[in-house]
């Protein structure tokens, strides 16, 4: 704690107790103890190194997004076959888990300046790979090189600019990156969208776009600074002072440079200097709640579907009657856009209604248009047109013993030939797709891929339903929900759970452990819906949501408004009792800058405030 602060404690009026400890750091001109350390003008430069640290955050959206309308272009230019498919969009995501455990390692080493500077040049190289590559095997390694710069870049960008910021601003700041996550992705689909009009070659443009990011990225870091904490951490305290007095716009800086110094000796000495780091946080019980909290928040953002989601909005837009493939891949974007605004929602109420509040509401909301998603998926099921025609070439497939399209899209091997009129579905069979296109049957009918007006229908992997409008606004309300809580928070409170000794590996931890269920989750996904159905699939992410809000109603406490250095307090009393009751008690504490030293929380006296 810095030397001249001291906590007032007290009871705040309609408090429920979901609130922990809120600290307000003091200014020099503090008076009513919520006055914070330095002007405007010092916010200006935190939100340029916000900003520049974001591109990371924007690249990681734009790489793992872009990939779905490249893909439509590759596998016919490059003939890649399934497997090579799944390679190139998977080897990215791999790549990313794996750097980003391994960044933990490096940001401690090399701090997270140099960090972000690798993961950018990462980005370049990989785009540049990408956009020249002349066969798949160079495709691969270009994507494999830039999933090593997301995994970096995931786990550095919201550790720096949590560490740059005041604490009034942290949250804002942080969730800033995860809008240039689904700021990326929505920017990715348009790009995807934009460039499907060009007859050869798009996908070179499509994946090497990322590189102008990469490169502004790059350039930027050159001139901006080092984390004053890290910098402190290693012992270079003049240029830790420096720094934090440039960031601070050049204002008296020592109560905060005090404190983080003084929090740094308690913690070398309480958590035991040597060992490896995730040992050390292993064995410190603190430590080890905050890794349990921040590593089940990011479990649960994977399981609670939203890759699959956003990678199956093309199949529900199909569902809702869209069947022309331009016009999906634009109602795609339109999708990924939701993302993209309702992440802004975040970003506004992060620090007006706190972490936790903004979790369980959109857990809660989450969950409820799960449910709707997942009964339009049942009663399209219950009414799933029947199969009327058994042409005489399917019967050595396993496509002719079903009898409805529910049963026949589920199958990944056939697909659902139709014709309809204003009364409904007719003349409708299941047949085989073909294995160089899933966009056309491998005979019949439905293998020509001619517009004519008489053409039946192809139907891939769903069904015609007069239930879309549900499963629509379903997948609406989802993401609206989603995006500004379960989507920014668990990187936004990972960046601020950990005491400066564990941060990096803390972080690196909970990073990969994203990846790693983001992997799970989408490569499961088919496998979940043909065993399941579509609307199990969804039920079931359902029943993972209520696991969520149990667990975050139990364990998570709120993190709003205190110092980094103070964090760590929150997780000294048993794991998974937060609901329950804050260290603290249900107290507000606002730390205010006093005359002399021996001021008393009873001490009443005005005066004695500055
Ligand atoms: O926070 C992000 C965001 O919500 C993205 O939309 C999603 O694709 C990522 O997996 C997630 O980590």
């Amino acid at each position: 704690m810095g030397a001249q602060r001291r906590a007032v404690a007290h009871q705040s009026p309609g408090d429920d107790g979901e609130q922990g400890l809120i600290e307000s750091p003091s200014s020099d001109s503090a008076g009513d103890g919520d006055v914070q350390y330095q002007g405007a003008s010092t916010s200006r430069f935190v939100y340029v190194l916000a900003f520049f640290s974001a591109l990371g955050g924007f690249l990681f959206g734009y790489d793992t997004g872009v990939v779905s309308g490249a893909m439509l272009v590759l596998k016919k230019e490059m003939h890649l076959n399934a497997l090579w498919q799944e390679l190139v969009v998977s080897s990215t995501v791999g790549a990313a888990a794996l750097s980003s455990l391994s960044g933990g390692y490096l940001n401690g080493l090399l701090g997270r300046r140099i960090c972000i500077l690798v993961a950018s040049l990462l980005f370049s190289t990989g785009g540049l790979i990408l956009s020249f590559a002349p066969d798949k095997v160079v495709l691969l390694v270009g994507r494999i090189i830039v999933g090593l710069g997301i995994g970096i870049a995931s786990m550095t960008v919201p550790v720096y600019i949590a560490e740059v910021s005041l604490p009034h601003l942290r949250g804002q700041l942080v969730t800033i990156n995860a809008l240039f996550i689904t700021g990326g992705q929505f920017i990715a689909s348009v790009v995807d969208g934009a460039f499907s009009y060009l007859s050869h070659d798009s996908w070179r443009y499509m994946l090497g776009m990322s590189i102008i990011p990469a490169v502004v990225q790059f350039i930027g870091f050159l001139f901006l600074p080092e984390s004053p904490r890290w910098l402190l951490q290693k012992g270079r305290s003049q240029e830790a002072r420096q720094v934090l007095s440039r960031i601070r716009g050049h204002q008296g800086v020592d109560e905060e440079y005090d404190t983080i110094r003084t929090s740094i000796e308690e913690e070398e000495k309480e958590a035991g200097g040597g060992g490896l780091i995730i040992l050390r946080i292993l064995k410190h019980a603190p430590t080890r709640r905050a890794l349990i909290v921040g590593c089940g928040l990011q479990m649960f953002q994977q399981l609670s579907g939203i890759n699959t989601v956003m990678y199956y909005s093309a199949t529900i837009l199909q569902m809702a009657g869209v069947r022309d493939d331009k016009q999906a891949i634009w109602l795609a974007a339109a999708t990924s856009a939701t993302n993209f605004v309702f992440t802004l929602a975040g970003v506004w109420l992060v620090e007006t209604v706190g972490r936790r509040k903004l979790i369980l509401g959109s857990l809660l909301g989450t969950g409820l248009s799960l449910t709707l998603l997942a009964v339009g998926f049942l009663l399209s099921a219950l009414s799933s047109p029947p199969v009327t025609l058994h042409p005489v070439s399917s019967q050595n497939s396993t496509c002719r013993l079903y009898g409805s399209c529910e049963h026949c899209m589920l199958d990944p091997d056939c697909g659902f030939c139709f014709r309809e009129n204003s009364t409904g579905v007719y003349d409708s069979s299941c047949v085989p797709v073909s294995q160089a296109a899933t966009d056309h049957a491998a005979w019949g009918r439905c293998s020509n891929q001619t517009e004519a007006v008489d053409t039946p229908i192809w139907a891939y992997n769903y069904c015609p339903t007069s239930y879309s409008w549900m499963v629509m606004l379903g997948l609406i309300l989802y993401l609206a929900f989603f995006a500004p809580g379960m989507g920014p928070m668990p990187w936004t409170v990972n960046s601020e759970i950990y005491p400066l000794w564990a941060r990096s590996t803390g972080n690196a931890c909970s990073a990969g452990v994203n990846w790693i269920f983001n992997v799970l989750v989408s490569l499961t996904f088919l496998h979940a819906a043909e065993f399941l159905t579509y609307y199990g699939a969804f039920f079931m992410y359902t029943g993972l949501v209520v696991l969520a809000l149990v667990f975050v109603q139990g364990c998570l406490p709120e993190t709003q408004g205190l110092q980094l250095e103070d964090i760590e307090n929150l997780f000294t009393g048993q794991l998974c009792s937060c609901g329950a009751s804050s260290p603290g008690g249900n107290r507000h504490v606002h730390y205010i800058r006093v005359k002399g030293s021996n001021y008393l929380p009873s001490d009443n006296d005005a005066s004695d405030v500055e």
